[in-house]
């Protein structure tokens, strides 16, 4: 289980960015971040993953497990093969260069190995990225924004790719999106935050209205019943 409970959040000179924020994840939990630009939810993930210690209050239950991040912007090493680019995160092993090669078959791209990454689309550098997040096999994945520039078949597969994955591997994953059907279709349960200072102002757990196995029709349904019934979410990210 993590736990966030974050007292204040503030940069140096500026108001609090964050203020009196609780929740808490479970393990292998789906959750969607969601909130108008400049909230901090990109704040958030930088105290999640450790990079920002500078606040007031705990985040706790993170601490042994294995945290990988997917940015919006794939950062991978031009100098490097998309085999190398994954293997970054491992060592050179048999073992891993065989685990390195599954999830690119995973992400259909076993026949672009020995491809640089100039010599890839950006949906295919987006896949590579995917493939190196889980080469650790991450109990927690933090995603922020990962598949925006992408044209929506290609974001659809993708978000099909991390479901899949998180699933087969147990992944607690932690997304911030301004998409609610990105939202709707990757968590369980979605977050909705206010702004000036950051504050919780809706935890919707939509797991029992996924059990029932949902389709394309079904997600955009949900969509429709969650703004119907929370138009804050529409006025926050309209
Ligand atoms: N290093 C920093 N120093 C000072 N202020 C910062 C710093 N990083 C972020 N901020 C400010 O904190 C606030 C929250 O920024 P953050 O990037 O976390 O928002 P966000 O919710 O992720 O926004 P978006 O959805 O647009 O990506 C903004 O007002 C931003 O200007």
């Amino acid at each position: 289980m993590l736990t966030v409970d974050i007292h204040h959040k503030r940069f140096a000179g500026q108001p609090d960015v964050i203020r009196g924020l609780t929740f808490s994840v479970r393990e292998g939990e789906q959750l969607a971040l969601m909130g108008p630009s400049g909230a901090g939810k990109s704040t958030l993930l930088n105290m999640i993953v450790g990079l920002d210690c500078d606040y007031t209050g705990a985040i706790t239950g993170h601490g042994q497990q294995k945290v990988t991040q997917l940015f919006q912007e794939p950062r991978l090493m031009p100098w490097l093969t998309t085999m190398e680019n994954v293997l970054l995160v491992a060592d050179n092993s048999p073992q891993s260069r065989d685990r390195a090669l599954q999830l690119l078959q995973e992400v259909g791209l076993a026949e672009q190995a020995s491809l640089y990454p100039g010599q890839l689309s950006g949906g295919m550098k987006k896949r590579v990225a995917l493939a190196r997040a889980f080469m650790p096999a991450p109990s927690l994945l933090l995603m922020d924004e990962p598949f925006g520039s992408l044209d929506l078949p290609t974001a659809r597969a993708l978000r099909a790719l991390v479901q899949r994955l998180c699933q087969a591997q147990g992944t607690t994953l932690i997304c911030v999106t301004h998409d609610l059907t990105e939202a709707v279709t990757l968590a369980d349960r979605l977050l909705f935050f206010s702004k000036e200072p950051m504050t919780l102002v809706l935890d919707k757990d939509i797991f029992s209205m996924k059990a029932k196995g949902l389709g394309e029709e079904g997600i955009d349904h949900c969509c429709q019943a969650i703004l119907q019934h929370h138009p804050c979410i529409l006025r926050g990210i309209a």
